[in-house]
This record gives structure tokens, sequence and C-alpha cells, in this order.
């Protein structure tokens, strides 16, 4: 990436709070998305003055809910959101930024390249089709589908005790609340809406986290479901 495809954009006082040593880091990552990433409409235009602290602080803070050295896979990195602000500020945890789109996962390539970034890596491809692939401590999702679909690509990718981060607006509460049954027929799991980051970002970062409690990649009534014959078809057969 050609410094020329840099943009510059100042960060607010809160940053060096929040950031600490890594922030000149964040700060070229910040220049790449207002650069390059605006030119090959990876983000709008119009993000860029609030670019620090509705997408970069905003992702920050999710840090807090993230065991020591685990892997965590970003579903829908888009431009790198939460995934490489995360590998940035903590160097223990292993990233994959899982994308399905190439133009996004040249940028993220370029990203990580120029960020020089050993803890992040980038793949390609839909959530949905690694299955038999990935299997991390923690999925993040920012944006990239509503609570139940996104269970249905998350939850299968955890290890037993993992926990899908969704990160999601103002409604977090009755999404959840309707996702739930659906949740927990994919898998096993519990659910829970966290504010993380009081008094650091405003406002703090709504997070839907879903901690799957078993290995089986099925919850108990799918497997009493299929045990008992499924359908009504199979049952008939079955006679
Ligand atoms: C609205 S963007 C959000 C990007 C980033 N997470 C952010 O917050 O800025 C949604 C992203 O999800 C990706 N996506 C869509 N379907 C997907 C799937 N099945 N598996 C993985 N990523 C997917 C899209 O290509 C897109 O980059």
């Amino acid at each position: 990436m050609t410094s020329g495809a840099e943009g510059k954009v100042t960060p607010p006082e809160q940053a060096q709070h929040l950031f600490g040593d890594a922030l000149p880091l964040v700060g070229r990552y910040a220049d790449l998305l207002a650069g390059a990433g605006v030119e090959r409409g990876l983000i709008g235009p119009r993000e860029v003055p609030r670019l620090w602290e509705r997408h970069l602080m905003n992702c920050a803070v999710v840090e807090e809910l993230i065991p020591e050295g685990a892997t965590v896979v970003d579903i829908g990195s888009g431009a790198g959101l939460p995934g490489v602000i995360l590998g940035i500020l903590r160097p223990d945890l292993s990233v994959t930024l899982l994308e399905p789109l190439l133009r996004r996962t040249v940028f993220l390539r370029e990203c990580i390249e120029h960020l020089e970034l050993p803890n992040v890596e980038v793949r390609r491809g839909r959530a949905e089709d690694m299955r038999s692939e990935i299997r991390a401590d923690v999925v993040t999702a920012r944006a990239v589908a509503p609570l139940a679909r996104l269970g249905s690509w998350a939850l299968p990718l955890l290890r037993k005790g993992g926990s899908l981060l969704a990160l999601k607006g103002e409604q977090a509460e009755s999404e959840l609340e309707e996702a739930r049954g659906d949740l927990s027929a994919q898998r096993p799991c519990v659910a829970d809406v966290i504010r993380v980051g009081r008094g650091k970002v405003e406002p703090a970062t709504t997070v839907v986290r879903v901690t799957v409690t078993s290995e089986s990649g099925h919850s108990g009534a799918s497997k009493a479901r299929r045990s008992s014959g499924g359908s009504k078809k199979k049952r008939g057969r079955k006679r």
C-alpha cells in the first residue's frame, strides 16, 4: 500500500488513554481506512470524521471480554473491524479475519503487512463453509447478520466454552430474546447482553455474548429429534 493511499485523521484525547502505547499503530490503521479504505469503497467517506469514536474505540473495548492467549475469528471482517484493532491491542491473541469478498481480503492483507501484525491472518471465505476447518475460543462479528443467522454461522466454529461476541446496537436485548430459541437449537449455549467500555467510550459498546456449553454441534433437542427418527416420514418408514 503506498503512503499516498493513507488519509490523515486526528485521534481524540480519550484515544490516548484507551490505546496507550498502541496509539501510533492504531493511528496508522486509521489513516489506511481514511485513505485507501475510502478510495476503494470499503468505508463511506462520511464515516471518516467519526472513525475514532464510532469505529476504532468502540471496537477496542471488546478486548476486555477476551481471555489471554485466545484464538479469535472475526467473521465478516470487512475493512478489519473489530479484528485488526483486537490484533493490535492484544499481541497475545491469534486473530483470523474471515471475509468472503476478494476486494476486502486484498485490503486486509495489505493492512496486516503495512502494520506488521504477526498475530493476525486473513482467510477468504464464508463463515458457514468453515465448520470443518475452524475451532476458535472466540468469534467476533460486527454489523454482519441478524443474531439468529449469525449464531448459525458462528456457534459451529467455537470450542466448548468458547463465546460469540456480537457487537450490536441498542436493540440487543430484544434481538437476543427473539433469537434465543434458534441459538439453543443450533448448539447448547448461554447468552447475555453486556455493555463494555463504560467511562472509556460514549456510548458504551453493546455486546451479545453467546457461550457454548457443549462439545456437540447439536442441542439435546436436536439429538432427541434425530434419535426418535426426526421427521414423521422417517418414523413411518421405521414402523
Ligand atoms: C457491513 S460489513 C461489516 C464489516 C465490519 N465487520 C465492520 O463492522 O465494519 C459485513 C461484512 O460481512 C461479510 N459477510 C457477509 N456474509 C458473510 C458470511 N456468510 N461469512 C463471512 N462474512 C460475511 C461481508 O462481505 C461484509 O464484509
